[in-house]
């Protein structure tokens, strides 16, 4: 007994004593000890996983920054930039790589998100890069467009009483996304059967992220997982039980590019269901939550909805002819609506970690930018709380303006940029450009509440430190979580109604809706 009592006394000294050694390199003798950040952020990871299990770590780095400067040490390992020249020092340069703590993050999926090896990541990127081509999307635009008149109809039925954007731009995002990835109509927008999916997501999301900032953190529950996998596995064997050239989806472009693409030939046809599932995370929820921004903030200004509206209204004459294409791409008005909403609230506001290409087996440096803190950095974009479209907007005439828009542009990283910028920015581009345009070609819309910009707010998440009137606020959980704005939607002219059910599924459904 004596030694066992003494075995436990020297175990807990040696423990105390190797944290002491521990923290103590880590705050005097690092080899970024001289880094400024917060003195927990110096001694664990745990600082990060705090804050990310928090939602609020983009808002905790902003501040950081503000206190610390443009270089912060986050965590023992870890530090975040925030600049351009650090952005493409980062992002654009061949010898740095996705960090480890990616397969950390997702051990499980070795999709094109997560792979970190160059050589497995390329036949992965290249068959992405096909299904979200400009061609590829040209097929798909009417199946797109689909489910956007759903969407519209959705708005009609609401018959003017308020209707909270998050959830039904969820549902609209990730119908459209398990078309593209498993050809599968999942309905999450007409039927609440399925809707759990979103709480999945949501959840799975959220342990991504806190793997992602600390690697020593696991505590949370799989039950969620479970569900989505039985769903997921469902949607696999439905769509493998039709001929792959039915549907224009992941399955069908792959089919096609194994013909031609050796390494995608190479590819095992079962790790295409792995990039399916991304679809819906990387390709649903970010368009969501572009989206619900996009509402918010033109709902909370007038003046840019005025613009925008009569853009939109000016350059179509009727809700058919909206396709993408040259007249879409003319609204540059809209363009810069999107884009201005994607700074302001972007859809993955967090760092996104890197780490030097190296043999070495120490543990590497990793090193990232903010995107939320880089978008709102005052160097490059003043008065940035302000939503301001027409910063993105060059002046013909040689005015400052010019200049503040080529530091904006260099300074705009929503996508990421460099050899893992986004495969699917030309889609996101579409479906949420499609969205706008046709909701404001059919309604006019408002926050919910007469009391103007703050009963706007209320349904926006997060809140807390960091709130801010004016900024619809995102949950950082790798892809942001949100909730709202509440709108109430007005048609505009008896046509609405007639037209929206000429389109799409036909009366019979319009009449079930009314
Ligand atoms: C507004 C909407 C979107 C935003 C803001 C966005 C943002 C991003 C960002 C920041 C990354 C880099 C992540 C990292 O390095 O950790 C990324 C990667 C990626 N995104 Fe998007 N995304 C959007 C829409 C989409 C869509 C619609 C798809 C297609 C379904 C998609 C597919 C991908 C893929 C496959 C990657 C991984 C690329 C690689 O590592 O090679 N994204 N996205």
């Amino acid at each position: 007994m004596a030694i066992l009592n003494l075995f436990f006394v020297y175990t807990s000294y040696s423990c105390i004593l190797y944290c002491i050694l521990v923290l103590g390199f880590r705050l005097l003798l690092h080899p970024l000890r001289k880094y400024p950040g917060p003195f927990a952020a110096k001694l664990s990871e745990a600082y990060g996983g705090f804050y990310a299990l928090r939602k609020r770590l983009h808002l905790q780095t902003y501040e950081n920054h503000l206190r610390y400067g443009p270089v912060l040490r986050q965590a023992p390992n870890r530090l975040i930039f925030n600049s351009v020249s650090a952005l493409q020092a980062i992002y654009q340069n061949e010898r740095v790589n996705k960090s480890y703590v990616y397969a950390v993050a997702q051990p499980e999926q070795h999709n094109t998100f997560i792979t970190t090896n160059r050589a497995q990541h390329r036949p992965k990127r290249r068959l992405m890069s096909q299904v979200l081509s400009e061609q590829s999307m040209r097929s798909f635009e009417p199946i797109m467009v689909n489910q956007v008149l759903i969407f519209l109809r959705q708005l009609l039925q609401a018959n003017s009483s308020p209707v909270n954007m998050t959830p039904m731009c969820r549902y609209l995002g990730l119908d459209v996304a398990g078309l593209l990835g498993f050809g599968y109509e999942r309905n999450l927008q007409t039927d609440h059967a399925h809707r759990s999916l979103t709480d999945a997501l949501t959840f799975g999301n959220y342990r991504t992220n806190q793997r992602l900032n600390t690697v020593l953190m696991d505590l949370l529950p799989n039950r969620l997982r479970t569900e989505l996998r039985a769903t997921i596995e469902k949607m696999i064997l439905t769509r493998l039980a039709q001929p792959s050239e039915d549907k224009h989806d992941l399955l069908s472009v792959f089919s096609e590019a194994e013909q031609s693409d050796l390494d995608i030939k190479n590819m095992k046809k079962s790790a295409i269901w792995a990039e399916a599932i991304l679809f819906f995370a990387a390709g649903g929820e970010t368009i969501a939550s572009t989206l619900a921004a996009t509402f918010f903030y033109l709902s909370q200004n007038p003046e840019c909805y005025q613009k925008l509206a009569t853009e939109i209204r000016s350059t179509f004459s009727s809700g058919s002819e909206i396709r993408g294409g040259p007249r879409l791409s003319s609204c540059r008005y809209l363009r810069a609506c999107i884009d201005e909403a994607l700074r302001m609230s972007p859809p993955v506001p967090g760092t996104l970690w890197r780490e030097a290409a190296t043999d070495a087996k120490d543990k590497p440096l990793i090193i990232g930018v903010s995107i939320y803190s880089l978008h709102h950095n005052e160097n490059y974009f003043p008065d940035s709380f302000q939503f301001q479209p027409e910063r993105w907007l060059a002046k013909d005439n040689n005015n400052n303006n010019n200049n503040n828009n080529k530091a904006a542009h260099e300074a705009f990283v929503a996508f990421s940029m460099g050899s893992r910028v986004c495969a699917g920015k030309a889609m996101a581009y579409l479906e949420t450009s499609l969205v706008l345009v046709m909701t404001f070609w059919y309604f006019d819309f408002e926050p919910s509440s007469s009391e103007g910009k703050e009963a706007g707010e209320q349904k926006n998440t997060a809140g807390g430190k960091g709130w801010r009137v004016g900024e619809f606020q995102m949950q950082d959980i790798f892809a942001a979580g949100h909730d709202g704005p509440e709108l109430r939607f007005r048609p505009r002219g008896d046509f609405c109604c007639e037209e929206l059910s000429r389109r799409g599924n036909g009366p019979a459904d319009m009449l079930q809706l009314l």
